[in-house]
């Protein structure tokens, strides 16, 4: 019998002492971290610093090597992606998964629907009215609901990325892990996409990674320093601000 996730625990995510181990190399040592619903954190750091590593061992796209995640107190270390996305978790990665063929509003049906992978491009999806109100509910909530007949090969790079948040948003996940939304965009894109975030639903809770200081810091409540692996730094974007560590490595100039 399937386990309900309790969505009133009070940790969304909890990850104790997570490593993930390339042959000999580890990429994530030792890392850990605790999510409330609802919370928004950014996860920062240099180039290679873990970040993907880490939030590939949290969806399951990757075992981890060591440690332990929690779901809404329901450890979920060994369980697959697909069972870790009935319990709310999702995620969007750093390059876009989107069929071009389609438009829009048919890739928000497919994912209403819970269509996902390469099913999307051949999968035939039954439309109801709740169906086509819940994927222009989704296009709104992604700032796409002027493009719904619109073929994804015909977006620009910012207007799939907001596609991409809408996808996330289906079935109403309770966590949701963006990489890199802002990788890519124009600068003129950049403030849409901030303002996109901040007006996600309060009842989500958002982990970002994210190279764009400013996006980051006004888009979140925390913050979490990734370096070499480990964690380096946690705390309020103003204390990450003014932290020393945090300057040599990562403000300072070191990142990409
Ligand atoms: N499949 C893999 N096999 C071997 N090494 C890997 C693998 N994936 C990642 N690494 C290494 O692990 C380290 C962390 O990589 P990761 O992509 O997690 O960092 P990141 O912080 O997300 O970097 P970026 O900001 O450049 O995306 C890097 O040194 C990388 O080369």
């Amino acid at each position: 019998m399937p386990v309900r996730p309790d969505h009133t625990h009070p940790n969304a995510l909890e990850v104790r002492g997570i490593g993930r181990r390339f042959g000999g190399f580890w990429a994530v040592q030792d890392v850990s971290l605790t999510v409330r619903p609802g919370e928004r954190r950014a996860i920062l750091g240099p180039n290679g610093a873990g970040k993907t590593s880490l939030f590939n061992v949290l969806t399951g796209d990757l075992a981890p090597s060591a440690g332990t995640i929690c779901l809404f107190g329901q450890d979920v270390t060994r369980t697959p992606i697909h069972k870790r996305i009935r319990r709310g978790l999702r995620r969007t990665y750093q390059h876009a998964h989107l069929f071009d063929g389609l438009t829009v509003r048919d890739t928000l049906l497919l994912a209403v629907a819970g269509v996902q992978g390469s099913w999307a491009q051949i999968w035939p999806v039954r439309q109801s009215d709740a169906r086509r109100a819940e994927a222009e509910r989704l296009a709104e909530v992604a700032g796409v609901e002027g493009l719904l007949d619109r073929e994804v090969a015909n977006l620009s790079h910012g207007q799939r990325r907001q596609l991409e948040i809408g996808i996330a948003l289906a079935e109403n996940p309770q966590i949701l892990l963006l990489d890199e939304p802002a990788a890519g965009l124009s600068p003129a894109e950049r403030p849409k996409l901030s303002a996109l975030l901040k007006a996600l639903p309060t009842d989500v809770a958002v982990v970002l990674i994210e190279h764009d200081m400013e996006i980051a810091l006004q888009t979140s409540e925390s913050v979490s320093v990734l370096y070499n692996g480990r964690m380096l730094a946690e705390g309020t974007p103003e204390a990450i601000m003014q932290n020393e560590k945090v300057h040599q490595v990562y403000i300072g100039g070191a990142h990409g």
